[in-house]
């Protein structure tokens, strides 16, 4: 059992039209990866009940949509202040089911808290228009409407902003929203949905279902009522997903796979690239979707930069996310670091070059070393995956063009990142780069204020921005005529 100041965040039961509903036969174990205890259940709901789940949330789309948006944006205020004000027992349920640094799970609180404000105010802002009429006697509209139920699927990597940058569009614009977190880390969504229902979120508004994947997903990506589908998670199952939207015609919004490239060129800072490629490799052990996933060095300073980096990664301390030493946790599950063993196998087997790290870490348990790999090819099995875990692997290249080439050469287009110090390059790099977000001598790139989404396989829809509610609402168009 997780100790709280308050004990009520941790909740074994769902938010359905705004009651706690229990298991009724079986249920899901959740477990924290830093030592495998048993934290809680969660229920495994049939699929009875997640259609009544969605019914109730498309009677409550009739009251909800209707309110001015300052009315919800004041419900939507009381449940930002409530999350600032539990935002220590937040983290430490975050910490305990998915095994990130207690600094890290804040950092993740802070960031998604922070798009309830923005979309709040955006809501007042969603003006449509009056059409330069090419008729003398008519006068065409448009106007922006919330879709209606909305339904969201979030991954475990992280538990509470991924899902905060769905529901504070989704509700800002006046849709309601059933969302189903992922079965490791329900726990951070069940905390905020109670938070919500403090804040006087009213019922059925935000529902919060848990249980067997297909058939929650069966039910979001069918059920008639249901009119969007905005799901953060692998390009494979994301796929999966959209074919079975078709049946109904859903919106979605899909914030798939990446393989970011980091580029540092020979004119960068190299200390500056170093240390950052630490943070954009190893924040959350490396499950992060924006992770730096393909590091490439011009070859004239591959030998300083990989000196460097080493160094770097010699420094980081694995361990319990709830001690303050610790910055790197360990991976979500046994099968993850099969997984990783098993990528790294083929890399090695394939001419890449250990450099530190490649194994399980003395710790035990799903601890894995932080791993950095030099000679590394394009032809190797690293290229095109998505590595999902605390492996560095660096490649070389001697041109501007060889290196876009290279970096483009994947199916998808997440995120990607460059150092240099030439401002020519900086501008035409990002243009050709066929990556959603760039960042340019920097990494940590996500705020509200700003769109976050993928090109290619990597989805389609932006999380944030002036343009981000519009993914929650239809524009309809009326003529008047007079
Ligand atoms: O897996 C994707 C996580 C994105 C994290 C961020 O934007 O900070």
């Amino acid at each position: 059992m997780i100790k709280l100041k308050n004990q009520n965040l941790l909740r074994q039961e769902c938010l359905i039209n705004g009651e706690w509903v229990k298991a009724q036969d079986s249920v899901l174990e959740i477990v924290n990866p830093f030592d495998n205890s048993k934290i809680g259940t969660v229920p495994k709901l049939d699929k009875a009940t997640l259609n009544l789940a969605v019914e109730k949330a498309q009677e409550a789309f009739k009251t909800w949509s209707k309110l001015m948006p300052l009315e919800r944006s004041a419900v939507l205020m009381r449940w930002h202040q409530l999350i600032l004000d539990n935002i220590d027992d937040l983290a430490l349920i975050m910490t305990s089911e998915q095994g990130k640094p207690l600094a890290e799970a804040k950092g993740e609180i802070l960031n998604g808290v922070s798009y309830l404000p923005w979309f709040s105010e955006q809501a007042r802002r969603a003006c449509g228009e009056v059409i330069p009429s090419p008729w003398p006697n008519k006068r065409p509209i448009s106007y922006h409407q919330p879709v209606g139920v909305v339904a969201a699927i979030t991954p475990w990597n992280f538990p509470s902003s991924l899902l905060m940058r769905k529901l504070a569009p989704a509700l800002a614009a006046g849709c309601t929203v059933i969302a189903k977190p992922a079965k490791e880390t329900p726990f951070s969504a069940l905390a905020l949905g109670y938070l919500a229902v403090e804040a006087g979120i009213p019922k059925g508004v935000l529902n919060i279902v848990t249980g067997d994947s297909r058939v929650v997903g069966d039910v979001f990506t069918t059920h008639p009522l249901i009119r969007k589908v905005t799901f953060t998670g692998s390009t494979a199952v994301g796929k999966t997903l959209l074919a079975q939207c078709a049946g109904t015609v859903k919106r979605t919004s899909m914030e798939l796979g990446g393989n970011a490239p980091y580029i540092v060129f020979a004119d960068a800072d190299l200390e500056r690239a170093a240390s950052y490629a630490i943070a954009c490799k190893f924040r959350n052990a490396g499950q992060t979707c924006i992770s730096a996933n393909r590091i490439f060095v011009e070859k004239s300073v591959v030998a300083e930069f990989t000196k460097k980096f080493v160094e770097k990664v010699k420094t980081l301390k694995l361990g319990n996310g709830v001690d303050p030493q610790t910055t790197c946790g360990p991976l979500i599950h046994e099968q993850a670091v099969k997984d990783i063993e098993t990528l790294l196998k083929k890399a090695l087997e394939q001419g890449a070059k250990l450099v530190i790290g490649g194994k399980r870490s003395e710790l035990g348990g799903t601890f894995f070393e932080p791993t950095v790999l030099s000679n590394v090819t394009p032809e190797n099995i690293l290229f095109q995956e998505e590595i999902f875990g605390p492996i560095a692997p660096i490649y070389t290249f001697e041109t501007e063009e060889e290196v876009i080439k290279l970096a483009n050469a994947v199916p998808v287009g997440l995120a990607a990142y460059v150092f240099t110090q030439n401002l020519r390059r900086s501008w035409l790099i990002a243009e050709a780069l066929e990556f959603g977000l760039v960042g340019v001598n920097e990494v940590a790139l996500t705020t509200p204020e700003a769109p976050f989404g993928g090109m290619k396989e990597s989805g389609m829809g932006k999380e944030g921005s002036t343009g981000g509610l519009e993914d929650y609402q239809v524009t309809k168009y009326a003529l008047m005529g007079l």
